[in-house]
């Protein structure tokens, strides 16, 4: 078992002593929470090596980070670029490689309170789109952190149409450089992190024009900074963007620039370059420029969106153990308020998503690792299906984490309100994945797309897409049930039947909305007219496709898990309840052409609620699995020993706004009682 020791906070030494509500939780353990964590981390060497590094940090005052919840974005800025130069210092002494797990470990640990994101946004599109040679000269520069950089697409103008870019990057064959400019308002690079008072260099996407003729979006090296100085190059016009939402401790900014030169060895150019003569050749289409993106939405996953509602379940299923409020029956004490059927239904769903979605990110791991190697050599066959499965994978999961740390903050009644409880940020942190990398209606529209022409394969030779169709899609050409068999509710916890379920609805809202645009177009609507006028089916088409990958892929993963038995069945759990959570709130889509009956949404709904009960013994150590420190929740709800109110309390006592006295008293209140009094 692990040392509960690790996870109890070393910030706040009153408190020793384990809450007994919480502890009572802990008695009797149905299965191995330190092997589950195990598995989560992919091993056991990994969760050894991952407590070292949280320790190595946890025991650095430099990386404190109680104060966070009371400073401005300007003190937050400057904390993050310190406590980033800092591990940065500790990773050179100790070895640790970017890339390597001991980093990523601390990128965890810190998440939140680290600046320089961009600047590994920055080397992974790097390592994508750069030849060899560009790779060789730049990368060990970021990795020395010589440059700093950053990842500079989006503009005022156009974030998700990237063919409406207007930056221009204008080649001039007589000097063998680019002409960067921003020929309107609109132009303006807006949003890159680090790029507002931090980044040397941009990785800037833009229109590239050569011999007159535009060729599309394309990659360039821009020195935006003086290495000595960091003060704007000739050109530039850079500065921030202002206040947002969340992320603070990030500088993303704005970018204006008035015809700078750059090298042509600055164009990044793996899938497309300029020869000196102002030549252009490419490989393939331009959307192979778009491959850091790609990159980056699967690494997003597991690195930066699911943590974020880990922790918001950690922090609700705590607290909700330790809250009582109101009674189960007249006589009884006060209930927690996780035992109320309500508080379960809020909170198991998100808590069964970290599951599915932590499978589902391993997975998609595994195959972007496959794919990348092949589309870098240049076999691109598989870009498509990779283009689509991360698309579809960064909407849904993001979309569901988001919903899901709201759904965890309002099961913490008014406490939750508090930032002191951490949920506030986890909240507004999530909220922008639904945004950034690319907007999730957008890239819901882009599975659609791809679902469009592999259903539409499908139906061509049958026989022959089923060995050609990409694997995530297969499915299109399996016979299908008319209706679901399923009588007992013990029938749907096979997960056979329920991803066959899934399989069954996808198909058909597939089918349909292809249906739809043929109807349209056979009308007379041109396709583009008709697409749009289709887009609303076509993304619900695409939502049941990513709900079943998700099933299907958390049914694999159980497989693998068959030999431990524990494990098996507490995982079994919440892949049931996943999979018939789902089914519940789309029920209009089973019931539609009859393949759930009425009666039998009913029996889904038994055998959901029996689990929500089956679930509730094993809630806490479900979320003790992730493993998160105190340090690293930073929440006053949350923390391993239950002691929230004391803490919530003590907390409060360092707001400036306790510390500091009452200015306004001084300034607008006495003023204002004396002058009444002198009145009197
Ligand atoms: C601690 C927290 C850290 C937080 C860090 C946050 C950092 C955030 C960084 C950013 O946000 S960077 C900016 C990200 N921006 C985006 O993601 C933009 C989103 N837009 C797009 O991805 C694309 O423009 C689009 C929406 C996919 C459409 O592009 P376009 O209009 O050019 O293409 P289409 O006409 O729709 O499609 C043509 C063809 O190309 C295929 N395709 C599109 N994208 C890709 C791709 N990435 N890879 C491979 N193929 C792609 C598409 O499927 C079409 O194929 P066919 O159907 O014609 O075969
Ligand atoms: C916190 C944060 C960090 C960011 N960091 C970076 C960064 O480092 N570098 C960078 O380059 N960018 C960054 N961005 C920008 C981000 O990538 C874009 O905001 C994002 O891609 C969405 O583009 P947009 O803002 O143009 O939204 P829009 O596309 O304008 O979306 C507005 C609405 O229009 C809808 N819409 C747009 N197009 C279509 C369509 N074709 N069909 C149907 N509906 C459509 C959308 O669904 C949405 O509802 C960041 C953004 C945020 C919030």
């Amino acid at each position: 078992m692990g040392s509960p020791v690790h996870r109890v906070s070393m910030v706040d030494t009153w408190s020793r002593q384990v809450h007994p509500d919480i502890d009572s939780e802990r008695y009797v353990q149905s299965f191995d929470v330190e092997r589950l964590t195990n598995i989560l981390d992919g091993g056991a060497q990994n969760t050894v090596l991952r407590r070292k590094v949280e320790m190595i940090i946890h025991s650095n005052p430099e990386f404190n980070r109680v104060d966070n919840y009371f400073m401005t974005q300007n003190e937050r800025y400057q904390a993050a670029v310190k406590k980033t130069f800092h591990l940065q210092m500790i990773a050179q002494r100790l070895g640790w490689l970017e890339g390597g797990r001991e980093l990523d470990y601390a990128y965890r640990t810190l998440s939140g309170d680290l600046t320089l994101n961009l600047h590994r946004v920055f080397q992974k599109a790097l390592r994508s789109l750069g030849s060899d040679e560009q790779i060789a000269k730049w990368d060990p520069l970021c990795q020395k952190l010589q440059i700093i950089t950053t990842y500079a697409q989006t503009e005022l103008g156009h974030g998700t149409y990237l063919q409406g870019l207007e930056t221009e990057a204008t080649y001039d064959a007589t000097t063998q450089e680019f002409v960067i400019h921003s020929p309107t308002m609109t132009a303006t690079k807006w949003w890159p992190g680090d790029l507002g008072r931090t980044a040397t260099h941009a990785l800037v996407q833009a229109q590239l024009i050569c011999s007159g003729a535009p060729q599309g979006m394309h990659a360039f090296i821009v020195p935006i900074r003086s290495l000595e100085d960091h003060t704007p190059l000739p050109g530039i016009t850079v500065g921030d963007i202002g206040p947002k939402m969340d992320f603070d401790q990030t500088d993303n900014g704005f970018l204006q620039l008035d015809h700078v030169r750059i090298p042509r060895e600055n164009m990044l150019n793996r899938f497309a370059q300029v020869l000196p003569d102002g030549t252009y050749t490419r490989l393939g289409t331009v959307q192979n420029n778009y491959l850091g993106m790609v990159v980056v939405r699967v690494e997003l996953l597991l690195g930066e969106v699911l943590p974020l509602l880990q922790k918001a379940c950690v922090i609700a299923m705590r607290y909700s153990v330790i809250r009582r409020q109101s009674r189960l029956r007249p006589r009884d004490p006060e209930a927690k308020v996780l035992d109320y059927q309500t508080q379960q239904q809020k909170l198991f769903p998100p808590l069964a998503r970290c599951y599915a979605f932590h499978f589902l990110a391993v997975s998609l791991l595994e195959f972007f690792q496959h794919s990348y190697t092949a589309i870098l050599d240049g076999d691109l066959s598989s870009l498509p299906e990779l283009h689509a499965l991360t698309s579809g994978m960064k909407a849904m999961v993001s979309e569901f984490c988001t919903q899901g740390a709201e759904t965890c903050r309002r099961a913490c009644g008014g406490h939750g309100y508090s930032k002191l409880s951490g949920l506030p940020s986890l909240v507004t942190k999530v909220a922008a994945s639904c945004t950034y990398e690319g907007e999730n209606t957008v890239l819901y529209l882009q599975v659609a797309r791809f679902l469009v022409k592999s259903y539409l394969q499908a139906q061509v030779s049958p026989s022959l897409s089923q060995r050609s169709l990409p694997q995530s899609v297969a499915y299109l050409t399996v016979p299908d049930l008319a209706r679901c068999p399923a009588q007992q509710a013990a029938d749907f916890l096979f997960p056979e039947l329920y991803t066959t379920a899934w399989a069954h609805v996808a198909v058909r809202l597939i089918k349909d909305s292809v249906h739809h645009l043929q109807t349209l177009t056979q009308s007379g609507a041109d396709q583009y007219e008709a697409w749009n006028q289709t887009t609303v089916i076509h993304l619900r088409a695409a939502k049941a496709h990513c709900h079943y990958v998700i099933v299907k892929t958390f049914k694999e993963a159980l497989k693998q898990l068959e030999n431990e038995p524990a494990i098996h069945q507490v995982l079994k759990r919440l892949c049931d309840l996943h999979a018939l959570h789902g089914i519940l709130t789309n029920s209009g889509d089973f019931l539609y052409d009859g393949f759930l009956s009425g009666a039998q949404v009913d029996t889904v709904r038994t055998a959901y609620l029996d689990l929500l009960r089956l679930i509730r013994k094993d809630a806490i150590l479900l979320t003790d699995a992730f493993d998160f420190t105190d340090q690293c929740l930073n929440s006053a709800l949350g923390c391993y020993d239950g002691n929230v109110y004391e803490r919530l309390f003590q907390w409060a006592q360092k707001s400036p706004t306790n510390t500091q006295g009452n200015p306004a008293y001084e300034k607008y209140i006495k003023p204002l009682l004396q002058n009444q009094r002198s009145k009197l």
